[in-house]
């Protein structure tokens, strides 16, 4: 049997098939429809929903050209890659028409706005771990930024990536021989990775590589040694990108080096529990971020995000932050005019990195020109405040006059969104532009001329002249005239209902037009370019501008926020204390706000003060009933001092914070056993974490650690857990411990750094009522039979769970109640003195 010829347009298709990384879906262009073949057809096919044919043996499934970026989205989202094979010249009968593999889209280097959500950054990371530690880079294509960092202890950059959420990340394929951490194995797991053979990720000179990208002679400008080992990481995300883009990306011209010693360390589990960026359940509604994203701008919403996953301890930047909204906050009019033309801007920096990786689209630059436009009121708005840092962010804003006259002269008031439609350039702005558009114009005036004129002629009053994509231009005469057709009519087309013609005058006219357009279209082409080059050499103006709007936006949304709230602007200083009066949980606040009447029937939240010092009031136990709001009060003064470091004011009264260089906290594990360790484990495995690192800097926040084995192991792990942290020396951590052990309030006999706290509650006909008070002093009781009732217990069960108390407590038996020797209570010491207590 002889093989099967293979056709020049397969050849076309293997050559590119071939050279292609693993797990890339191949969209080959053929005509209308990207195509895929084979493999890639029934995979396609069943990612995308699409029906699968078959033609010559070969299978076959096809997506249309205009509609491929929802499709597109949808093969990105199931993890694999996009190859796409472009024509790269107009088709022309019986020809070959050229192709070339144009763009592998992979989810951390697309930058297509369809593909990109407008409010998050798009993080495309390299790791690398080796004996010296773990070293990163990451990238975001679509803003031009660009950064590295490397660390000794895993764990602390495994913190730093997950705050940044990549949708990427690229390794080295060597790298899983090796034992990982198992922090860096946990992010990976929750990746799309990408990994790299050996010769993709080794380079002798990678420093050389990133200058040479960068545009610079040496890596030192930006404090970075050409050893840093995290070099070798940013040239891979270099290669790598280049690879996908099919260039070296052209918005990449500054490396960062994140020194993690300047920040606020807030590990994974801390983010997670305090639901910074995302809440337990899932999903972005609820957290945080959520409740603090105001901005306008999606490039407002995206430096709110980066300032989230960076907080800092540099008290000047945020004392810069503090005052600007301070500005925003006391003028409101004009922090309000301000707003109003922020709204009117484009996501300046997104459209420039796809300038800038050759992605060009006519609306952009439209984009672009609106909000040159804005920039004037912008800039006064700025000016007007007369104040020394609102004149700073001003000097980072250009004026851009002589681009924007171009853009202005140049482009259409109404801009379509591809180039080949037309009408991009203005009339009246090139001779030759206009000529052409005149003589198709004229030619198509002819042609609707001409229509009536057959009319008249042929006495046929519904004759049509129409055009479409396949035949030009023909008239159609329904089938009842088709008698009164004149014989220089020549037939072409039979429909249902009537017939279609054409004449040779037309068909002259018809050449004209598209000739014509054409012409056009290719003038319009060229002066576009040309345009799109000269905005380009104001890419590092523009970029700064876009950064200074984004920051204007962020901080006037938080002015607004700040004032509608009641927040405060926290002190920053280099005291060792924690002093928060009437302190709030900002989300659950606005919770209540939004629905009146909470579980407890609370409606509204319920202030508390907070006040810890390393040195003399470090540790506060915290005790009192299920549900009274102890959880919530440990995360509140660990949410307001991690605004407090992003520069955002705080839900408070009054707030002055001593910065602090690590926020710790051990509550809730439930995403952590996905880990396949245990409730207790990964409880340990934290307070592990926070015994060790820990310093005298840190806020710790700990919620009922001990809960989860033996009562007696608990209680002993959690007191000597308070023991060590408030140490022997002269200060400690300051720490928050919410707990169910009374017991441990006895400790504040023996630590002189230690106090006690309750959240008071009232009791009312044996029902409690919450007070949602944080008062100093230990509970009494727990009230946990009530609270059990609250949540829908039956009440026989409460009723034999309050004789079976009431028998503990009174030590009778009659009630066939377990024996009090058997179930610690809650008054009595845990276990006796001798056996026990004596251990403490
Ligand atoms: N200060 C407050 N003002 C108003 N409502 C509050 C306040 N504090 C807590 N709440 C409400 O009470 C609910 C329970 O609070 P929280 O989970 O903090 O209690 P808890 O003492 O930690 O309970 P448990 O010991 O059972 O874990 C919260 O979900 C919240 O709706």
């Amino acid at each position: 049997m002889t093989a099967k010829k293979e056709t020049p347009m397969m050849r076309q298709y293997r050559e590119v098939r071939e050279g292609l990384p693993p797990g890339c879906l191949l969209l080959f262009r053929l005509g209308d429809f990207y195509e895929m073949f084979g493999e890639d057809a029934v995979r396609g096919a069943s990612v995308l929903g699409i029906t699968l044919t078959k033609r010559h043996d070969t299978q076959m499934a096809g997506i249309p050209f205009h509609a491929a970026d929802n499709y597109i989205q949808k093969v990105l989202d199931a993890g694999l890659k996009v190859a796409i094979v472009d024509q790269t010249e107009v088709p022309k009968p019986g020809k070959l028409v050229e192709r070339a593999l144009t763009r592998i889209l992979t989810p951390g280097t697309v930058l297509e706005e369809d593909q990109l959500d407008p409010r998050s950054g798009s993080w495309l990371a390299a790791l690398n771990w080796d004996k010296k530690g773990l070293h990163a880079a990451w990238v975001d294509l679509s803003a031009g930024i660009f950064e590295i960092a490397s660390e000794e202890r895993p764990e602390d950059l495994v913190s730093c990536l997950d705050a940044l959420s990549p949708t990427e990340i690229v390794v080295p394929a060597a790298i899983f021989q090796q034992d990982l951490p198992e922090e860096v194995e946990w992010l990976l797991k929750r990746s799309i990775v990408t990994q790299l053979d050996r010769e993709e990720t080794e380079s002798r000179d990678p420093a050389g590589e990133l200058c040479q990208t960068l545009g610079v002679l040496s890596l030192e400008g930006f404090g970075i040694d050409a050893e840093h080992p995290a070099v070798p990481s940013a040239a891979t995300l270099i290669r790598y990108s280049s690879e996908m883009l099919r260039r070296t990306p052209g918005n990449l011209n500054r490396l960062s080096w994140r020194r993690l010693d300047e920040t606020v360390r807030v590990d994974s589990a801390t983010l997670r529990n305090l639901e910074i960026f995302e809440v337990t359940k899932g999903g972005r509604s609820g957290s945080l971020i959520d409740c603090f994203d105001q901005c306008v701008t999606a490039a407002g919403s995206r430096l709110l995000e980066r300032w989230f996953a960076n907080p800092v301890r540099d008290v000047p930047e945020l004392h810069r932050r503090q005052s600007l909204i301070s500005i925003f906050h006391d003028r409101t009019i004009q922090a309000s005019d301000l707003r109003a033309a922020l709204r009117q801007t484009r996501d300046l920096s997104r459209i420039l990195s796809r300038l800038q990786n050759r992605i060009r689209n006519p609306r952009e630059i439209g984009g672009i020109r609106d909000t040159l436009r804005q920039l004037p009121e912008i800039l006064s708005g700025l000016q007007i405040l007369e104040d020394e840092k609102a004149t700073d962010l001003a000097n980072r804003i250009g004026e851009f006059a002589e681009l924007k006259e171009i853009l202005e002269k140049t482009m259409a008031e109404e801009l379509p969104g591809k180039l080949n439609d037309g009408g991009v350039i203005r009339d009246g702005y090139d001779e030759v532009l206009d000529r052409v558009r005149s003589l198709a114009r004229n030619a198509r005036t002819w042609v609707a001329e001409r229509e009536q004129e057959e009319r008249e002629k042929t006495g046929i009053k519904n004759l049509r002249i129409k055009y479409n994509g396949s035949f030009g231009y023909f008239i159609e005469v329904t089938k009842a005239n088709v008698h009164l057709v004149p014989d220089e009519y020549v037939r072409k087309q039979t429909m249902t209902n009537a017939e279609r013609y054409y004449t040779e005058d037309l068909k002259e006219k018809e050449k004209e037009i598209l000739n014509a357009e054409d012409k056009a279209i290719a003038r319009e082409e060229e002066i576009f370019q040309g345009v799109v080059d000269r905005v380009l050499t104001d890419a590092d103006g523009l970029r700064r501008t876009a950064e200074a709007l984004a920051e204007t936006d962020l901080l006037i949304a938080w002015a607004d926020l700040s004032r509608m709230r009641g927040y405060v602007r926290p002190e920053i200083d280099d005291s060792l204390e924690i002093d928060i009066e009437n302190g709030r949980h900002p989300v659950i606040e606005e919770s209540l706000r939004s629905s009146p009447e909470g579980i407890a029937g609370a409606d509204s939240f319920v202030p508390n003060s907070c006040a810890l010092s390393s040195e003399s009031h470090q540790i506060a136990v915290l005790t009192g009933p299920n549900m009274a709001g102890k959880s919530t009060y440990i995360r509140q003064v660990a949410l307001i001092a991690f605004l407090a470091h992003t520069g955002c004011w705080v839900p408070a009264d009054r707030c002055r914070i001593g910065w602090i260089d690590r926020i710790f906290s051990r509550v809730g594990a439930s995403d952590e056993l996905a880990r396949g360790h245990s409730t207790f484990m990964v409880e340990m495995n934290e307070t592990a974490n926070i015994l060790n690192n820990s310093s005298e800097r840190s806020l710790i926040i700990l919620d009922e650690i001990g809960r989860g084995t033996s009562t007696y192991d608990g209680l002993s792990i959690a007191w000597a857990v308070i023991e060590n942290l408030h140490g022997q020396g002269p200060r400690g951590p300051r720490t928050l411990f919410a707990t169910h052990y009374h017991e441990l309030t006895r400790l504040e006999d023996s630590l002189p750094r230690l106090r006690n706290f309750s959240v008071s509650v009232k009791e009312w006909n044996d029902q409690i009522v919450f007070m949602r008070q944080v008062i100093p002093g230990a509970a009494d009781r727990s009230y946990g039979i009530q609270v059990a009732r609250l949540a829908g217990i039956p009440v026989p069960v409460i009723d034999r769970a309050k004789e079976i108390l009431e028998a503990l407590e009174g030590g009778s038996t009659a009630t066939n109640a377990p024996q009090q020797s058997n179930v610690p209570t809650k008054k009595k010491k845990p276990v006796k003195e001798s056996d026990q207590l004596s251990l403490f």
